[in-house]
């Protein structure tokens, strides 16, 4: 397992492009057949992609060594999110069906995990963090989402926002998780901008066309930096940086929140001519 360690935002601005990608972008995390994790020291979290290959033996969540424990959930909470395709995801014996967008929480205590794909092009996206309380595993399908619409097409902002893990839905440790969708013709995110000084924030750029690529920023306000993104490509936006960006055409995200609380209106926006 990868590890990345944890920044100062005094470092971004002294960063080369490859030091920042090397810091904050994940990449050729989907790899078929396999299981691959990144361990970060930003509020801990570790962040994957299994992508099972139909009709083969079901992949498993190892034990990585750098966790020190007796298997991965031992003090951890884990969200498995189903990106494309269709899954079968099995937790301690029980199997959970996965669709598009549908996610399953798996509680901290869970021995043992194994994806299996039911379709053609599946990939699953994991997050985890710390967790000292065993909440029960259960699947959020996209259905039973939180699914609200904000922005607006002046702005080239009009999304649908789905919250899968929130403070108000099935509980969780720490984990908060979602999906955003902007609408056709709608390029940007999470906007006005902004920060939340106690969460970590990751991004899962996903649904991106080839050739099209995605212009993620991050960083403090009058010092901004920004990464070009890919398909499947996954960026870390420590606690004290904005996170938000535009595509080249539509595309959806996965968010995923850890750290010192879960609520979600816990943010302090940036308006634009401060950026
Ligand atoms: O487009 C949006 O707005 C979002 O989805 C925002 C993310 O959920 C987020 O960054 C929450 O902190």
């Amino acid at each position: 397992m990868h590890i990345r360690h944890a920044t100062h935002p005094d470092e971004l601005v002294k960063m080369t492009d490859e030091e920042l990608r090397a810091r904050f972008v994940i990449s050729d995390l989907f790899v078929p057949g396999e299981v691959r994790a990144v361990y970060s020291h930003e509020d801990r979290m570790v962040l994957g992609g299994v992508q099972p290959r139909p009709g083969a033996a079901p992949l498993v969540l190892e034990n990585y060594a750098d966790l020190r424990a007796e298997f991965f959930c031992q003090r951890r909470e884990l969200a498995v999110t189903c990106i494309g395709g269709s899954a079968t995801v099995v937790v301690d014996g029980t199997a959970h069906a996965l669709g598009a967008m549908d996610v399953l929480y798996v509680g901290q205590g869970s021995r043992e995990v194994s994806f299996a794909a039911d379709a053609e092009g599946t990939r699953l996206f994991l997050s985890s963090a710390i967790s000292h309380a065993t909440h029960p595993t259960k699947l959020i399908p996209a259905t039973e989402a939180l699914t609200t619409q904000t922005g607006e097409q002046f702005h080239a902002n009009e999304r649908t926002v789905r919250k899968h893990l929130h403070e108000d839905g099935a509980p969780s440790s720490q984990l908060v998780l979602g999906i955003t969708s902007p609408h056709e013709g709608n390029v940007w995110n999470s906007m006005p901008p902004h920060t939340h000084d106690r969460r970590t924030e990751v991004y899962l750029y996903f649904g991106l066309g080839e050739g099209e690529r995605l212009f993620h920023f991050m960083g403090t306000p009058g010092r901004t930096r920004h990464v070009v993104l890919q398909d499947g490509d996954v960026v870390i936006s420590p606690a004290w940086s904005m996170h938000f960006g535009a595509g080249t055409s539509n595309y959806s995200f996965l968010w995923v929140m850890a750290g010192e609380n879960q609520s979600f209106a816990d943010m302090d926006q940036i308006a634009v001519p401060q950026i």
